[in-house]
């Protein structure tokens, strides 16, 4: 499916002069902006800070089984499981990414971003998921070309290597993430990528938010591979949401640690890139100033940021989770704390929201088990019938830049300031499917100013914050919301051949982005 080049470029760059002229005031007449004494710009930032826009191979490329790529465990879960799509919809075309990224990276450059962050499909370089079955040399040639068209426009790729998209080959074979058989086969995947690509990138992030893989992939069931409980009445088929959660999320530490070790030895010597690894996690205000409840925002934080960033730090899992979780959470052996602890270059954190966290004084359930209650907080978006932020279309998002700026200044106190990128931030609509609605983002604008201010308030106070990257570039398959969720910057008219267009805040970024 050829994108309409010439027409469509010229009716953007009609389409995006009218709206610039009108920006200015348009925007300022509208998004309630605060008196700020210095200009708002990037300037406020080093030269050498990045900004960027965040995507992902299944959200984005579409072509799900085109040109030699295997299945995937989101291809098959989405395929079995339409029922878990509030639209019952997919990725198998997307926003087809696939054969239209020249088109697109374009509009990147246009619109000033110095990064563009995306990931490699595993199944599209080994489509049976190890290297004994083939490499599909139609899959390198793909992402190479990617890559050229980024580099060539002098913006710099960080590149993800699993953003929850497990062959269906190893899952099959030994459950994935459940076995840690895993740890060989993706080390030779991510070698492939590191030898093919990494002449050209230099950051790399070996896996995009454990946490979330872990808890909708193995706790809810809520998307693949969609292991839980029976008693979860999730429609799974198999499954424990009381321990696979935390044995998946072993593996994956043991597997970016491989994969981080590998890199270090045998090719940031020569290439000279940094490696790191993508986390997720809200902010946690304590619902009172009780100290039951300022320990339960530090559990919270502990078993959804610490989970994963207190192995990476210190070799081993924080020990609330080690006293509320006990026996179902695996045991790093003292060669698995070596391997695992400083094993990256720098973090990335995603950011989206912040709640409130209250301890709960009634041990969580001991039948029917869900890594989601071991914590033993109530965490909530309101307190005292007042939200914790501006509501957005997203039901579990509200507006809370100050939790980023909490959680950037926590990760400097708690976990030695470590090199940060803020690799995903932004704010989703439901249900616009008029272009002219849908473009017209005032609170998106509103969203990334505040959310900036407050990254460089934390960078102001010593946190060593290197880039900040939007989600995201485009609307895309947001997963269980599948297209009634718009989380881009750009909008996409699913009604008309997928076109794009800049939104407000694409301009917005563009004219705060202009050196
Ligand atoms: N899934 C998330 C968002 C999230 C974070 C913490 C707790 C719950 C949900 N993580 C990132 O957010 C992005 C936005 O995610 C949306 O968040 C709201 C949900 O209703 C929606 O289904 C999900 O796609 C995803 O598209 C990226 O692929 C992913 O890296």
């Amino acid at each position: 499916m050829a994108s309409k080049g010439p027409f469509l470029a010229v009716g953007l760059l009609i389409f995006l002069a009218t709206f610039l002229a009108t920006a200015e005031f348009s925007v300022a007449a509208k998004v309630p902006s605060r008196t700020i004494s210095t200009p708002f710009n990037r300037t406020i930032f080093p030269s050498s800070f990045l900004f960027g826009a965040s995507t992902s191979s299944y959200q984005y490329e579409g072509a799900w089984n085109e040109d030699g790529k295997g299945p995937s465990i989101i291809d098959t879960f989405v395929h079995t499981h339409p029922e878990k799509i509030l639209d019952r919809s997919n990725g198998d075309i997307a926003l087809d990414f696939y054969h239209r990224y020249k088109e697109d990276v374009k509009l990147a450059k246009f619109e000033g971003l110095d990064a563009f962050r995306f990931s490699i499909a595993w199944t599209r370089i080994l489509p049976k998921g190890k290297l004994s079955k083939g490499v599909n040399q139609a899959g390198i040639d793909h992402y190479n070309s990617l890559i050229n068209e980024i580099v060539a426009l002098g913006i710099k790729p960080l590149v993800t290597l699993f953003h929850w998209d497990v062959p269906q080959a190893l899952e099959a074979e030994y459950l994935g993430f459940l076995s840690p058989k895993i740890v060989g086969d993706y080390t030779d995947f991510v070698e492939i990528c590191f030898k093919h690509f990494g002449d050209r990138v230099k950051l790399w992030s070996t896996m995009n938010e454990p946490w979330i893989f872990t808890s909708t992939g193995y706790d809810s069931g809520s998307l693949a591979p969609g292991r839980c409980s029976a008693w979860m009445n999730s429609n799974c088929s198999a499954g424990n949401s009381g321990t696979e959660p935390y044995i998946a999320g072993h593996n994956i530490l043991l597997a970016h640690a491989a994969a981080a070790k590998l890199y270090r030895q045998k090719y940031k010597p020569i290439q000279k890139g940094e490696i790191g690894i993508i986390l997720v996690s809200h902010w946690f205000e304590p619902f009172s100033n009780k100290p039951e409840d300022k320990r339960a925002s530090k559990r919270s934080l502990d078993f959804m940021l610490g989970w994963y960033l207190h192995p990476l730090t210190y070799g081993d899992y924080p020990r609330t989770m080690k006293r509320l979780v006990g026996k179902r959470l695996p045991k790093f052996t003292p060669k698995e704390s070596k391997l695992v602890k400083d094993s990256f270059d720098f973090l990335g954190l995603n950011y989206y929201t912040s709640n409130f966290a209250a301890h709960l004084s009634s041990p969580p359930n001991t039948v029917n088990i869900t890594s989601g209650t071991d914590n033993q907080v109530n965490q909530t978006i309101s307190r005292n019938g007042k939200f914790i932020g501006d509501p957005t279309g997203v039901s579990i998002f509200y507006v809370a830049p100050k939790g980023l700026y909490k959680i950037l200044v926590y990760m400097k106190k708690y976990y030695n300031n470590p090199p940060v990128y803020v690799t995903e931030c932004g704010m989703g609509e439901s249900n616009i499917d008029d272009v002219a609605r849908g473009t017209n983002d005032v609170q998106r604008v509103d969203f990334y100013k505040r959310h900036i201010m407050a990254l460089h308030r934390s960078f102001r106070e010593g946190v060593n914050v290197k880039a900040f990257f939007a989600w995201s570039f485009f609307d895309n398959f947001e997963w269980g919301s599948g297209y009634t969720q718009r989380f881009g910057i750009n909008f996409i008219d699913y009604k008309n051949n997928l076109k794009r267009y800049p939104k407000r805040s694409a301009l917005w970024m563009k004219r705060f982005l202009l050196k």
